[in-house]
């Protein structure tokens, strides 16, 4: 089972992970993409890796902006789960781009 990161291990997590913000909570990106199709994509993309991840963002699509946010729901904080599966995000949108 994964552990709880404390704050100062997010802080530095979040070091590591451009475009993230958040606490021992809960981190979060938004991005926005040329359109909504694309936004639409990259939503189908990261459901993918969450799929195999087993471990599942919160997602808000807003048009062409889409926020993800990363907690482990069963735990009630941020673990290493939501840290991998920050960093496949963003090779998505980065890929996206
Ligand atoms: C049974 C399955 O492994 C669990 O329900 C997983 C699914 N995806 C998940 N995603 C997130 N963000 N938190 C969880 O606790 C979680 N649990």
């Amino acid at each position: 089972m994964a552990e709880v990161l404390t704050a100062e291990a997010v802080r530095d997590e979040l070091d590591g992970l451009a475009g993230w913000s958040g606490d021992s909570a809960g981190i979060t990106r938004t991005v926005e993409l040329a359109s909504f199709p694309d936004a639409i994509a990259v939503v189908d993309r990261v459901a993918v890796a969450a799929e195999e991840l087993d471990h599942h963002p919160d997602i808000d699509i807003r048009w062409r902006t889409v926020t993800f946010r990363c907690a482990t729901h069963s735990i009630g904080g941020v673990t290493m789960r939501d840290i991998r599966l920050a960093r496949r995000i963003d090779e998505i949108v980065e890929g996206a781009r």
